[in-house]
């Protein structure tokens, strides 16, 4: 289980929010709402223990999450705004990157978002909802617990949107928790709702 107790997020000198508290257990999934701003993007870098918490804790199995940052990052996938490719390799190749990283096998992650007749391409002439594709296609290799994904679907056409859909499915089936940041809807069936 991940809880949140009594976050408080401070960008620059700024407080972003201030006593925030949930918890997510195997399979849930929630849905980070709230206008431009106010800071879903900023709670899902703190989730992935790339902001330090100005106040509060953040838990998992009842433990420190963050005491050990190399522990959390393993047990998680953290998909940003930004599809962290690297133009000159092809579709495949970005993804066997990854794939050494953390296990998992690269054609059936390409076949989950619909890349395979794409994989020889290079990702720099890949369109943009191509490019989305690709890096949630990361999410398909080895499974974690826990996925934060700041606005997957921008730029997605109705066929990915239903593919992702696919994948969330499995990985909440399989007691996986999601926590996501979207102005769009998102194939997230009995998600809970998260304003900020
Ligand atoms: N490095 C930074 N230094 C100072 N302020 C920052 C920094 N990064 C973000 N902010 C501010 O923190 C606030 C929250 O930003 P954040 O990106 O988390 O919002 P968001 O809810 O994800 O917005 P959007 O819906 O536009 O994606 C904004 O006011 C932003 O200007």
């Amino acid at each position: 289980m991940l809880q949140a107790e009594n976050l408080a997020c401070l960008r620059g000198e700024r407080v972003v929010f201030a006593g925030l508290s949930f918890a997510l257990n195997a399979g849930e999934a929630v849905q980070l709402l709230g206008p431009n701003g106010a800071g879903k993007s900023s709670l899902l870098r703190l989730l992935a223990g790339l902001l330090t918490p100005a106040e509060g804790r953040l838990l998992w199995q009842g433990q420190d999450a963050l005491a050990d940052r190399a522990a959390h990052a393993a047990r998680l996938r953290y998909l940003s705004h930004q599809d962290a490719l690297k133009p000159a390799l092809t579709a495949a190749e970005n993804l066997g990157f990854y794939a050494r990283l953390w296990g998992g096998e690269v054609a059936p992650a390409l076949a989950a978002m619909g890349l395979a007749p794409l994989a020889e391409l290079p990702a720099r002439v890949l369109s943009a909802g191509q490019k989305r594709r690709l890096a949630l296609a990361r999410l398909a290799l080895a499974p974690v617990p826990l996925w934060l994904l700041d606005e997957p679907t921008v730029g997605l056409d109705a066929a990915s949107v239903a593919r992702l859909g696919t994948l969330l499915a499995a990985h909440r089936a399989a007691g996986g928790m999601v926590l996501a940041a979207t102005h769009l809807p998102l194939p997230l069936p009995g998600a809970r709702e998260l304003r900020l």
